[in-house]
């Protein structure tokens, strides 16, 4: 949404070791962020509507950093598009996460001992005497039809958090439970600069993108139409 808000957006807990912080990236680092973004849509692996394996093509175009994405599993190389080796996840980004995940911590109790308190669910815990050391960033681009259904972010093996970062039009963010795609859930309403985190007993929750507004994007940040949505993970995969 452009402008500011009529009634500014509160900092909430959406669940335990969930926390949604609007408005956390300035409007300055927001248009890095696309002009990066930009770069790393072009090559060397070219954003792309990813294919299921039951034939299905993703609404959302996806690039990534650090490693590939593609259903079900992580690889350096981008095999299911053009086997080129993804692009390097920056230190900056790494530090960019950090910094986000020291915000999010402090808004879920003591230390941030709920938010670190997840053990993965196949592989190593993530302790709060360890550094967040993200090595993975999936790029998601939504024009105005885009969706994602609820799904869990489940082929990392580090129980560390997800940080996402949203620029451009506001969307339907929906968090749910770590058991069923349907009920309960929540949905909050993502805008340009927003910070969503999730980690603990909330890291391997269901989550999607119901639906995008097109126009509400704010040109200043340098996306004049759609929605991207940046998330840094941890895969817990070796080198
Ligand atoms: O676009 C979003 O806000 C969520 C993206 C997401 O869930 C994913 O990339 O796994
Ligand atoms: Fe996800």
């Amino acid at each position: 949404m452009s402008g500011e808000a009529l009634f500014p957006r509160e900092r909430a807990v959406v669940a335990p070791g969930a926390v949604h912080v609007p408005g956390w990236l300035p409007v300055g680092r927001q248009r890095e962020l696309v002009e990066a973004c930009r770069g790393w849509a072009r090559g060397p692996v070219p954003i792309r509507h990813t294919v299921l394996p039951g034939g299905g093509v993703m609404s959302v175009r996806t690039v990534c950093l650090g490693w590939h994405w593609q259903p079900y599993r992580y690889s350096r190389t981008a095999d299911d598009v053009n086997g080129a080796r993804v692009a390097e996840f920056p230190d900056w980004l790494v530090e960019l996460g950090r910094a986000a995940l020291a915000v999010a911590c402090e808004m879920d109790g003591p230390n941030g001992a709920v938010m670190t308190a997840g053990a993965a669910e196949d592989g190593a815990e993530f302790g709060a005497g360890r550094r967040y050391t993200p090595d993975t960033a999936l790029i998601n681009f939504y024009d105005g039809a885009a969706r994602m259904g609820m799904h869990r972010d489940k082929e990392e093996r580090s129980g560390a958090p997800v940080v996402s970062l949203s620029i451009g039009d506001t969307c339907v963010f929906r968090f749910g439970n770590t058991e069923t795609r349907g009920r309960p859930y929540t949905d909050v309403e993502l805008a340009s600069g927003d910070l969503f985190v999730f980690g603990g007993s909330s890291r391997f929750a269901y989550h999607g993108v119901p639906k995008v507004y097109p126009g509400t994007a704010d040109p200043a940040t340098g996306m004049s139409s759609g929605r991207l949505n940046i998330t840094l993970r941890e895969t817990g995969l070796p080198g």
